[in-house]
């Protein structure tokens, strides 16, 4: 049986990393209002427009706290960040959906969502991963790891150095992997699991834009930022 050990600059990778992750949180807490109000279609498209439009800043600037991320080939890093802002979005969505909270507010909070004006057709994918996410119980390190290694995917469309992204997102993989080995010893498969995650966050994430079309209501509008990131 391996010994697994995190050496320790990958301890101090870690704490880079997740420290980064919790300082650049999304400003107001989304399920507190959704828990405290019942909105309009019309309110709830607000709200989700800015939450992905802040959601959007928030993620540049934990980018520049990943080691080795400010060294990518400029228009590398672009590419990576719009590549990924709406998968680490519903990441995002679905570790505040699997927060542990008071008995009953889950439910409402989910109830909430499947009112929001989301059309019928996305809410069983979207909350089948939300709750495959939940299941995992990340501690807060994998959670940051795990976004981290999203934002690193190399096979963005237009990036030309993958392989600089790649040996980036190696690093990651192999702290991330070592983590889940000790965090879930009785799971050796943990990790794998884990991973398979990402695939159906980008299955889900194919869907954004027709989530968005579709939201019942008139005239949907956007702001510049998530018409950039956004393929609306
Ligand atoms: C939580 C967050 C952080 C950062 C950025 C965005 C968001 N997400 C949001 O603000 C929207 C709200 C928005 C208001 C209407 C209800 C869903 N939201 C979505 C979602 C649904 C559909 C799409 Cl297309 C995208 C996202 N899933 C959620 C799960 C949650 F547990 C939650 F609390 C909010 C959630």
């Amino acid at each position: 049986k391996e010994k697994v050990e995190i050496t320790k600059e990958q301890q101090a990778l870690m704490k880079i990393i997740t420290d980064a992750y919790n300082r650049h949180q999304i400003p107001q807490d989304v399920a507190k209002k959704l828990l405290q109000d019942q909105y309009s279609a019309e309110e709830n498209f607000l709200l989700l427009t800015e939450m992905a439009t802040s959601q959007v800043q928030v993620l540049v600037e934990f980018t520049k706290n990943i080691p080795g991320f400010l060294s990518l080939d400029r228009e590398d890093q672009i590419a990576l960040l719009k590549g990924s802002a709406v998968e680490a979005m519903f990441l995002r969505s679905a570790q505040v959906f699997s927060r542990k909270m008071p008995s009953g507010h889950t439910e409402v909070l989910e109830e909430r969502i499947r009112k929001s004006g989301i059309s019928e057709e996305f809410i069983t994918p979207m909350f089948n991963f939300y709750k495959s996410i939940g299941e995992l119980h990340m501690v807060q390190e994998e959670q940051a790891l795990l976004t981290t290694v999203t934002i690193l995917t190399p096979d963005r469309p237009y990036v030309k150095d993958q392989q600089a992204v790649e040996r980036l997102q190696e690093t990651m993989l192999d702290v991330l992997r070592k983590l889940c080995v000790l965090q879930h010893p009785q799971e050796p498969q943990y990790f794998a699991r884990l991973l398979g995650r990402l695939t159906e966050l980008r299955t889900l994430s194919h869907y954004h834009t027709e989530m968005l079309v579709s939201w019942r209501m008139n005239d949907h509008k956007f702001t510049p930022l998530l018409c950039e990131i956004w393929d609306v």
